[in-house]
């Protein structure tokens, strides 16, 4: 038996959700560039979903159906109240309340197509919901409830902060939603197969996925990103403390990338929206501190930004709390995960790979007391 460490460059799946060939990511067949540019992300779900993009009246019916399920039960926000607030992460609150929202479905074990599309909508729907209650829970606030007419990222915002964002911070969330939807097989999207192709439910499949995404080499690195950002704090000191680091070969949080060598086609429009809305804010600070990171990592090490690096300043920028970051991620991600789940389901067969064995041999057994 042969292995390859962390399954690099293995293909463990056929997929036509998303792909990413020469560097060129595709969300069916659409470039990446075109969607950002040109997609809302409510397109970018049908897409996903249905392999197509929709129609003007497909899309008003899906975000009419999408709106209609997106409150959130409320023994799950009432049960929020009673996590240890202060202590817990959101992305472990989120892992948590998602977990729970099975419980307040009684097709959570339900497998037909029409079943797992009510599921498919009802946490797409939910995460915001989840999210943003959260966020004003610890706070001492009530959460908001989402309103029916708002689009996907606007409704995140007022839920966020219980008043109609501007037209501006709208366009960049959704922008950024668009460009975390999918990413053929990353680590999220990999357990989420595992866990569905067991035939669990897709409730399963979702809480694995955040548990998996939450990890600082994943999703969790944007979070991480503003940390170091915030601990460098201005221009002069961003060429000796990024030195040091990687003199000390600690990892900077937003480099590199398993599958991308020449760069990931999503920073580029972070790191223009980075731009945009730090100067908006009146922080440039963070876009150039950011710039400056990127041209010593990339001249010292060869290593590019990927998809986290400029979506930390971004988000700064909007106003979001640093530790929802990766929570955000998960509200857009949350779309890619569930059309994986259905493609599993579609051609399903049990993903058990196998292990090289390592440990000791023909070991004699020691009775209890001999040990
Ligand atoms: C949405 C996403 O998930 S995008 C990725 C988000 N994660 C991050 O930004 C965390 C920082 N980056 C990393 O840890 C890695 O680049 C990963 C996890 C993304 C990819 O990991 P791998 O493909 O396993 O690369 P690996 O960790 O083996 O790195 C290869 C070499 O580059 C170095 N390296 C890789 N990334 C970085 C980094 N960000 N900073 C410094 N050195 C790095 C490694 O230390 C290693 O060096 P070595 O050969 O001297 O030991
Ligand atoms: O594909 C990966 O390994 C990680 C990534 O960029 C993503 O999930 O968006």
């Amino acid at each position: 038996m042969s292995t390859t460490k962390g399954l690099e460059g293995v293909v463990a799946t056929t997929s036509s959700v998303s792909s990413i060939i020469d560097g060129v990511l595709t969300y069916h067949g659409y470039n990446i560039d075109d969607l950002a540019e040109h997609a809302s992300f409510e397109e970018v779900i049908y897409l996903l979903w249905n392999h197509r993009l929709p129609n003007k009246e497909e899309l008003t019916t899906f975000k009419k159906e999408l709106s209609e399920v997106s409150a959130v039960p409320k023994e799950i926000l009432d049960q929020m109240k009673s996590y240890p607030i202060d202590k817990v992460h959101p992305m472990a609150a989120l892992r948590t309340a998602v977990s729970q929202l099975a419980l307040f479905d009684e097709d959570a074990d339900e497998m037909g197509e029409e079943a797992n599309g009510q599921k498919a909508l009802k946490l797409q729907a939910q995460l915001p919901t989840i999210v943003t209650a959260f966020s004003r829970i610890r706070q001492g606030k009530d959460p908001v409830a989402p309103r029916t007419d708002l689009g996907y990222a606007a409704n995140f915002l007022y839920m966020l902060n219980g008043e109609e964002p501007d037209e501006i911070s709208v366009e960049a969330l959704d922008k950024a939603l668009v460009l975390h939807a999918d990413h053929e097989l990353n680590a999220s999207t990999f357990t989420a197969r595992v866990c569905v192709a067991t035939l669990s439910d897709m409730y399963s499949g979702i809480v694995a996925a955040i548990g998996a995404l939450k990890g600082p080499l994943h999703g969790g690195a944007n979070e991480r990103v503003m940390k170091m950002l915030s601990e460098i704090g201005d221009m002069e000191k961003v060429e000796p403390y990024i030195k040091d680091a990687l003199s000390r070969k600690v990892k900077i949080m937003g480099f590199g990338h398993r599958v991308y060598k020449n760069g990931d086609p999503r920073a580029k429009h972070l790191r223009e929206m980075s731009r945009q809305l730090t100067s908006i804010t009146g922080e440039p600070k963070w876009y150039d501190m950011s710039v400056k990171i990127d041209e010593i990592v990339t001249n010292e090490k060869g290593l590019l930004p990927n998809v986290d690096f400029y979506s930390a300043s971004v988000y700064h920028s909007l106003g979001i709390e640093h530790d929802l970051f990766t929570p955000i991620f998960a509200v857009s991600r949350v779309s890619g995960w569930i059309a994986h789940i259905l493609e599993q389901y579609e051609n399903n067969r049990l993903i058990r790979p196998r292990a090289e064995y390592t440990g000791p041999d023909r070991q004699a057994w020691v009775p209890l007391e001999n040990r």
